[in-house]
């Protein structure tokens, strides 16, 4: 299946773990640019997000898988990516295109991990939003805790 081709992300941590996940939501792209998709519509987004680490936690993992979907998914399923605050500006940053929700989702899930003893890393975000688009997001060297 398309959906299940992963770009590699070349790393020496001892762990690696992915988590994949739909969500159906809807989004505009408020810019003449994006010519249809200037009207709302509807994706069901396919995610996987890499996180890697040297140590695991108490129960034996990097992170449950469950706290990465609960994060992503809960948040973001059934919803209008538009009203939520990260892509509710005008900025580039702000619309909620695929590059963009890739970022996003990167930074809630690095704000979660840092929280973590075992400090795992999110080493990469792939968004599909059709079955012939899609976008990875991985951090710069600078953005490395
Ligand atoms: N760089 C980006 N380009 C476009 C984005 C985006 O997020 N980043 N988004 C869109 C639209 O939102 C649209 O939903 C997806 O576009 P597209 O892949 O063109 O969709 P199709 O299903 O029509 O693709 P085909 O391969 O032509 O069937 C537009 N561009
Ligand atoms: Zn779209």
């Amino acid at each position: 299946m398309l959906q299940q081709f992963y770009p590699q992300v070349f790393h020496d941590y001892r762990y690696e773990l992915n988590k994949d996940m739909n969500l159906a939501a809807a989004h505009f792209i408020p810019d003449a640019e994006a010519g249809v998709c200037q009207q709302m519509h509807g994706h069901t987004y396919f995610i996987n997000v890499t996180i890697v680490g040297d140590e695991l936690d108490r129960t034996g993992f990097l992170v449950n898988f469950k706290t990465l979907k609960e994060e992503i998914h809960k948040r973001y399923d059934h919803s209008l990516l538009n009203d939520h605050e990260a892509f509710a500006g005008d900025q580039p940053d702000t619309i909620p295109t695929t590059e963009v929700v890739a970022a996003q989702i990167w930074q809630q899930v690095d704000a979660l991990l840092a929280e973590r003893p075992n400090r795992p890393y999110c080493l990469q975000v792939l968004v599909r939003e059709t079955p012939t688009s899609y976008v990875t997001y991985r951090p710069k060297k600078e953005d490395h805790r």
